[in-house]
């Protein structure tokens, strides 16, 4: 037998013992934990005992002793009852068991006293809400998910609510969303007419949808991606090397669009230039397009001598000559369109191939504009936004939200169809949304998510897709090849190979003055010879394309 065995049958031995032990001196130590127990009170009694009677005490205690001692098997009855009383005293006491609060319990109680200083009346004689009401009265329909989270609520609140200013309404759902949890987006739906709030909990937007050709009808742009609640229809998309069903955020362009242009506004970062670029992405198969870079970046550098696009403008100078330009294009296009309805002949193609101007911070370019005594850019765009829709012309101005002000009120009137990106405050998103929202965005927004609205429908939850800088590094590989692989080319992919070894710095971007027809191999010296051009006083470089791939 092996030292291993020997030790292993030792060891079960020992606990065999141990065991029995233990099971044969249990009564013992019971008894011993009563007498302890009985010591302790007797002890205690004796201290408590006032001093003058404790020689009668001890009197009365000898003379029960000596009585005990004369009864007849009086010592052991009385050791016997002593033990019997040990015993008793000795069992381990049943350690109650507490009662496991409720979690769900603890917080609807815990939102219930929030809510009672916002929704409790002094002179209300049969309050809802009250320091020792119950959440009962007042919460019906909770449900939680199976992490113990609150997924929807309905609550009732007193007539007397001013549930018809946003500041109180915003106050109840800041301290909802607070009981709650920030991490997730709530949708808060008021019934004025019942007097109740009922909550829901959004399920997050997916994120992880990259550029890609979206299956829509012409005209159509797909702004990102919304919840169920929010689209009538769903597009394939494909999402983790699957095709899957999305509902889609469509605007509608064109003639018959009702909001033929588009205003995103965001916070800073938060992905107004990649919607931008998803758009030109979506907008280049069927369409020409003029990109202000208004911040001067080169964040639309990707675009620059691709077939389709004008021009890419950073500076003050060309952003002036090519919105200038788009802007008797347009002009021309409605003439030429309106004589071909005259005569009742089919339009030519370069008046109905769609027109895109994409202008990325263009009130940037309106600061430096004013600073330096020059026309604003913004004022040029009355013509391609009042008559754009006519023309096929279609304008996106992305601005910081921050500089929602210093943008022209044409622009704001023209632009129906609006986008808000990032975490703005509710009242800014609602202030350039042109409405309240119902939904309360969580507290870590991801990037390209906010909200879209359509004209006068509801506004809705937006997940822009994944498009990056081709030429970021810092962005996600595949993501930055996908945008690659929609980029139109010349003629092939080729094109890389041969452009590293001397990299063509593009001239000034070439930007008809007033050409009677448009030709993006048509460059004219824009302001050349005209006494009131404006100088490139912006010291932002023609952008360079840079074959990053
Ligand atoms: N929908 C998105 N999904 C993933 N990443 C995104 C998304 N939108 C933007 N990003 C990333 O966020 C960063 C900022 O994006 P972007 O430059 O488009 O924001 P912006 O609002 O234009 O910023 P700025 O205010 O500096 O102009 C970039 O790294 C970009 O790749």
């Amino acid at each position: 037998m092996s030292l291993t065995r020997h030790l292993g049958k030792g060891r079960d031995l020992a606990r065999t013992a141990g065991d029995h032990a233990a099971d044969m001196f249990a009564p013992l130590a019971l008894i011993g934990r009563g007498l302890r127990h009985h010591a302790d009170w007797a002890k205690a009694r004796w201290a408590a005992t006032p001093k003058d009677r404790r020689g009668p005490t001890l009197f009365l205690l000898a003379a029960a002793a000596v009585g005990i001692f004369l009864l007849p098997h009086g010592p052991l009855f009385t050791v016997a009852a002593l033990m019997a009383s040990a015993a008793w005293a000795g069992r381990r006491p049943k350690t109650p068991s507490a009662p496991v609060p409720d979690a769900g319990d603890l917080k609807l109680t815990a939102l219930y006293t929030a809510l009672t200083p916002y929704l409790a009346g002094p002179d209300d004689l049969s309050p809802l809400y009250s320091l020792d009401g119950q959440y009962k009265n007042a919460f019906a329909d909770w449900q939680f998910d199976g992490e113990g989270r609150l997924t929807a609520l309905e609550i009732a609140y007193p007539a007397y609510f001013t549930d018809t200013e946003p500041a109180a309404r915003a106050r109840i759902e800041q301290v909802v969303q607070g009981k709650a949890g920030r991490a997730r987006e709530y949708r808060f739906d008021w019934d004025e007419e019942s007097n109740r709030l009922r909550i829901t909990a959004l399920a997050p937007l997916t994120a992880d949808i990259a550029a890609q050709p979206f299956v829509t009808s012409p005209g159509e742009i797909v702004l990102g991606f919304t919840d169920t609640a929010g689209s009538r229809r769903t597009i394939p998309v494909r999402q983790a090397g699957v095709t899957v069903q999305q509902p889609p955020v469509v605007w509608r362009t064109g003639p018959r669009s009702a909001e033929p242009h588009l205003l995103v506004l965001g916070a800073p970062g938060s992905g107004t230039s990649s919607l931008l670029r998803s758009i030109a992405l979506q907008a280049l198969p069927t369409g020409d397009l003029v990109v202000i870079d208004g911040a001067g970046t080169g964040e639309h550098a990707c675009l620059v001598n691709r077939p389709g696009v004008h021009t890419v403008e950073t500076s003050l100078r060309g952003a002036h000559a090519a919105i200038e330009w788009v802007a008797k294009e347009t002009e021309r296009r409605l003439i030429v369109l309106n004589a071909a309805r005259h005569t009742g002949a089919t339009p030519p193609e370069d008046a109905t191939r769609p027109l895109w101007l994409l202008l990325d911070h263009p009130t940037e370019l309106s600061e430096l504009a004013h600073a330096e005594g020059h026309p604003d850019p913004q004022d040029l765009l009355e013509i391609p936004l009042r008559h754009g829709r006519a023309a096929r012309v279609t304008v996106v101005f992305a601005e910081d939200i921050e500089a929602r002000e210093r943008i022209s009120p044409t622009v704001r009137a023209t632009t129906r169809a609006k986008v808000v990106l990032g975490s703005a405050g509710q009242e800014a998103v609602a202030a350039a949304l042109g409405t309240a929202v119902d939904i309360a965005p969580a507290a870590l927004t991801p990037l390209g998510r906010g909200y879209a609205r359509i004209g006068a429908a509801a506004p809705v939850r937006l997940q822009v897709p994944a498009t990056p800088d081709p030429l970021d590094e810092e962005a996600p590989a595949h993501l930055r090849e996908a945008v690659i692989a929609l980029l139109p080319h010349r003629d092939t992919r080729t094109e890389a190979a041969a452009a590293p070894a001397a990299p063509p710095i593009p001239p000034v971007p070439p930007v008809p003055a007033a050409a009677p027809t448009v030709g993006p191999a048509e460059p004219v010296e824009v302001g050349a010879g005209d006494p009131g051009a404006i100088e490139p006083t912006k010291d932002a470089p023609a952008v360079r394309p840079r074959p990053a791939w």
